[in-house]
């Protein structure tokens, strides 16, 4: 499919001409950003932020190679894309270039409208509620690989988020705050916690003074200790008491907030009669108080109000969320926003502007929040609402919409997601077809929205969502404010710090680093620390309380540097981070351009520092095959699903998760996968449930077990089919569910029931999916190859992803010939074409000669196999342990410990072209392997299986 545009660049077609357009003459010189000094950063609230002269990088200084910083032709002025850039003339009165920095004051307007209108809602708290929410937390997790905040750690953020529902009750007058640079988030985010700050008393402040140092013990006397201290005393300061002046600006806020809400109802209902684009401009001022449209915003708001289903492929940071807020305003119906992370989802509730109603569902709120949020729903007090995939599975929400629950518009975020060939894909996303909404929500508009999707995956993403190739709205993916560098390092620790102190990276004051592992991003945070910079790092292992007050404290620029895994950054709109480094070579060239996304947004121009070094590539480049499984574990998991084919049409069936994982030798994740795809393919063999505990330890304590059993048919059922264990029932919860003809859930309502009784008590444990049976393969086996094809396609497309993201590196290492701007370590210009021809044409590169196979591959892995001779390994595992990539059944824990882990990992793990470790499609079909004995094909240097 063609994804690039016009050649005019004012929108893309299905068919859009291929031929570039002749350069434009080079872009006006951006806006170079400057670090803020000590007193400078105290005036970081002013208004305006005054230019500053630009400093260009001191070759002198840097660590391996020249990296001088130099302004140049981009790329992206020759590319089938059309670029606006900061200083171009609008193409319409409605529309300026994305980039442009705003006039100080609109972020403190729409800011404090936000913070005033903070609703309070009070939700009870029941005990056994909080068990079931418990139990509903554990088995529905959002978060992979790290990215973002688990859905089980979001809870309390969910919890503490009073804007779930927004009602438009006054608040109590608080302290306003100053107007500054830190973008929407960082206010939001602060105003939220200031509030319960703001009303303490005195004494209170003293100890949360106290005990604020003491969560934060300077570490080293010197110039970091009396940075962070000085930085510590900046955060309590702006807890000081709401003072007279502050009050009057208080009130006259509120006055004009009145005189506003009646304004925009006016201007809503000037847009209903006429969307006009200068209605729509009046609209956008009077809410956001933004003067203009960013560059396809008005495009995309027209599409969605023609009701079109549109595709909206827009970079980081260029305005988004906006093109379903302003619909979402106009359209009668509710807005459903689909969001692949919880914390996305309550960054993106906080970001909307007060007049807009918002809620949120998700598997990490209590009963009591989602029954309140449900109230208010079918009441139609939410105007838009946040959802996670997996809430499709779930009958009682689809259930409002068969009701006059009426949606006039579904948004799809991070649409890459439904995709398998794109780099973040999402299982549960593959539910969400044009036909789920358009039969069970009677929605038919859906806007699909990503910053990174190739050609493929647009495809297949605009083909699930039955998205026509008329309507889709594409912009290159990255902007031309950001500066690409690249550099070889053989000792990145040292290479990091020496750009740190050197110009331009000297006089960022905010930037992230980005690293692969959680172990990474604390060694290298406490080495820039004892290095005096101001530096934490973030991962997902870390506490979530702890991950907010850290990101708090960056955003509000008290840390200059955080360290950070892939959990950073996502939904993070902190509008000045001046530069990003990668310590690490992302995982794929979307990965790469999300995360230098996160640098620039105010406009203004930002720097992006790669280092490369090829052990990191070798060991990402194993890591990839992590979730690769061989046919005879997906055979043998195939035949656990449907108990050898004996399982019959209807019958509700489950996998517990932890022990199925280690017997497949198999990813969580990877089980989930399949069952989806069992759910979604061609045929439909199941539909899948809400995962639940499976196992049920229950007590009886008033009626005796078996007089309970004459009147109770559900208890009669328990008994037959349940383990005595002293004195307790032990019992597997679908299999009592099935021999009563009811559902699991309806099944543990009942236990409830009989719990407020006071005739038993009971616990749960074993988190498993759930399932009922649709179709019964007649032939597991060729299921079983089938699906095994899908899932090492999926292998290969991320293993490719890797490899173009390591070929872009490597050309502008060793082959760029450093023309057109690209210079010493600048490589701007070229990995720009890299990404752009990566993205138009999904472009395939060679696995690099480094990565051959060993000749002494054969022998390496049979002296593998003779001193583990009592084990009893698939081809796959042995590859595994010597790629040193941990497995559930063979976990880097205890594995780790021979030297046979990652004895390969220089060492392509599975090439097609140039031998493989293991043989990938023997038969299996008998299911087991025992009697099996391994050897080595002298031919094809693999490992093979003889019966
Ligand atoms: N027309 C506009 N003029 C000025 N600023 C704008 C405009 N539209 C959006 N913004 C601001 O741009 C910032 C980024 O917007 P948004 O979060 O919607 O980006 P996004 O495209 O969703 O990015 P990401 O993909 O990283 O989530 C926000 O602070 C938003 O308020």
């Amino acid at each position: 499919m063609d994804s690039d545009s016009d050649s005019d660049g004012s929108h893309v077609s299905a068919t859009p001409p291929r031929d570039h357009i002749p350069p434009p003459p080079p872009p006006p010189p951006l806006k170079p950003r400057a670090r803020p000094t000590s007193s400078s950063r105290s005036s970081a609230r002013t208004p305006a932020p005054k230019p500053q002269s630009h400093r260009l990088p001191n070759p002198s200084n840097l660590p391996s190679q020249d990296l001088t910083a130099m302004s140049i032709p981009s790329p992206l002025s020759t590319a089938p894309f059309h670029v606006r850039r900061p200083l171009d003339p609008p193409e319409t009165v409605a529309t300026i270039d994305s980039f442009q920095i705003l006039p100080a004051g609109h972020f403190s307007k729409s800011a404090s409208f936000s913070k005033l209108q903070r609703p309070s809602l009070n939700f009870e708290n029941e005990e056994s509620d909080l068990a079931r929410s418990k139990s509903e937390l554990k088995s529905e997790t959002v978060e992979r690989d790290g990215s973002a905040v688990k859905s089980t750690s979001s809870v309390k953020a969910a919890r503490k988020n009073l804007n779930l529902i927004r009602a438009n009750v006054a608040l109590p007058p608080t302290k306003l705050r100053k107007s500054g640079g830190e973008g929407n988030f960082v206010r939001l985010n602060m105003n939220h916690n200031s509030y319960r700050r703001k009303f303490l008393s005195k004494s209170a402040r003293k100890n949360s003074r106290s005990s604020g140092f003491k969560r934060f013990p300077k570490r080293r006397k010197g110039k970091f200790g009396a940075e962070i201290e000085a930085q510590m005393e900046g955060v309590f300061e702006e807890e000081g008491l709401v003072t007279e002046s502050t009050k009057q600006k208080i009130m006259q806020e509120s006055e004009s907030r009145k005189f506003d809400s009646e304004l925009v109802e006016a201007a809503l209902s000037a847009v209903r009669n006429d969307a006009s684009d200068v209605n729509l401009v009046k609209l956008l001022k009077l809410v956001y108080g933004y003067d203009l449209f960013r560059d396809r915003q008005l495009e995309a708001i027209r599409m969605v109000l023609a009701g079109k289903s549109t595709m909206l492929v827009l970079p980081t940071g260029a305005g988004k969320s906006l093109c379903y807020q302003i619909p979402s305003m106009i359209l009668p119906g509710m807005t459903l926003v689909v969001s692949p992370l919880v914390a996305l989802m309550i960054d993106q509730l906080k970001q909307l502007p007060p007049m807009i109603n918002g809620g949120l569902l998700c598997s990490s709120q209590t009963w009591q929040e989602t029954s309140e949020t449900l109230r208010l729903l079918q009441e139609g007090s939410i105007k838009v609402l946040f959802v996670s995939p997996e809430r499709f599975l779930n009958e009682d929400f689809m259930g409002i919409f068969s009701t006059d629950q009426l949606v006039s518009l579904v948004v799809i975020d991070e649409a890459h997601c439904l995709s398998e060939w794109s780099h973040n894909f999402r299982p549960s996303y593959t539910r969400l077809r044009a036909s789920l909404f358009h039969v069970r929500l009677r929605v038919n508009c859906i806007l699909a929205m990503t910053a990174t999707a190739t050609s493929t995956t647009l495809d297949a993403v605009m083909g699930a969502l039955e998205i026509p190739s008329s309507n889709l709205i594409q912009k290159v993916p990255l902007r031309d404010n950001l500066q690409l560098f690249i550099s070889m390092s053989h000792n990145r620790m040292k290479d990091l710090l020496m750009l740190l102190r050197s110009s331009p990276y000297s006089e960022v004051q905010s930037i992230i680093v980005y690293c692969k592992f959680q172990s990474e991003t604390d060694l290298i945070s406490r080495y820039l620390r004892d290095n005096n910079i101001s530096a934490k790092s973030y991962h997902s292992g870390i506490p979530t309380k702890d991950r907010a007050r850290i990101q708090e404290l960056f955003c509000s620029n008290k840390i200059r540097v955080i360290v950070a895994t892939v959990a950073f950054g996502m939904g993070l709109d902190k509008r000045d981070i001046g530069a990003i480094m990668h310590y690490s070579l992302p995982n794929s060239l979307e990965e790469y351009v999300q995360e230098i996304g996160r640098a620039g947004r105010d406009g203004r121009l930002s720097y992006c520092h790669l280092f490369y070094d090829d052990m990191t590539y070798f060991k990402l480049r194993s890591l990839a095959h992590s979730d690769g499984v061989d046919e005879y574990a997906v055979d043998k998991f195939l035949c656990q699903v449907f108990n050898n084919g004996t399982t019959s049409h209807g019958q509700v069936c489950s996998i517990m998760k932890e022990s199925a994982s280690r017997r497949f030798d198999m990813k969580e994740e990877v089980m989930l996968t399949i069952l989806t795809h069992l759910e979604l393919g061609e045929v439909q063999y199941l539909q899948l449930l809400p995962q639940l505990n499976v196992t049920c330890t229950l007590n009886f304590h008033q009626t005796q077990p078996v007089l309970l059993s004459d009147k109770d048919i559900v208890v009669a059922a328990i008994l037959k089919k349940s383990e005595a264990r002293q004195g307790q029932y032990v019992f597997d919860i679908p299999t009592v569910a099935n021999s009563i003809g009811v559902t699991a859930a309806e099944l543990t309502n009942h236990l409830q029931n009989l719990k407020l009784k006071g005739e038993i008590t009971y616990e749960t444990k074993d988190s498993a999916y759930c399932y009922v049976v649709v179709d019964v393969p007649e032939d597991i086996c060729s299921l079983s190859a089938n699906v095994t094809k899908w899932l090492s396609d999926i292998e290969s497309c991320k293993v490719h992803k890797l490899d173009a993201m390591n070929g872009a590196a490597v050309f502008a290492l060793n082959t760029c010939e450093r023309t057109n701007g690209c210079s010493g370590t600048q490589h701007t210009w070229c990995l720009q074409r890299k990404i752009m021809d990566y993205f138009d044409k999904d472009y395939h590169c060679d696995i690099p000669s480094k990565m051959t196979q060993s000749s002494f591959l054969r022998a390496d892995i049979k002296v593998f196999l003779q001193s583990n001779s009592q084990a009893k390994f698939t081809p796959r595992a042995v590859a595994r342990i010597l790629h040193g990539i941990s497995s559930p059944a063979y976990p880097s824990m205890i594995w780790g410990r021979t030297h046979f882990w990652n004895m390969l990992m220089s060492r392509s793990f599975n090439s097609q072209n140039q031998g493989k470790i293991y043989e990938g499609g023997f038969p299996s079909c008998d299911g087991s392997s025992k009697g099996r004995t391994y050897e080595l094909c002298r031919k094809r240097h693999c490992l093979v299986i003889y019966r």
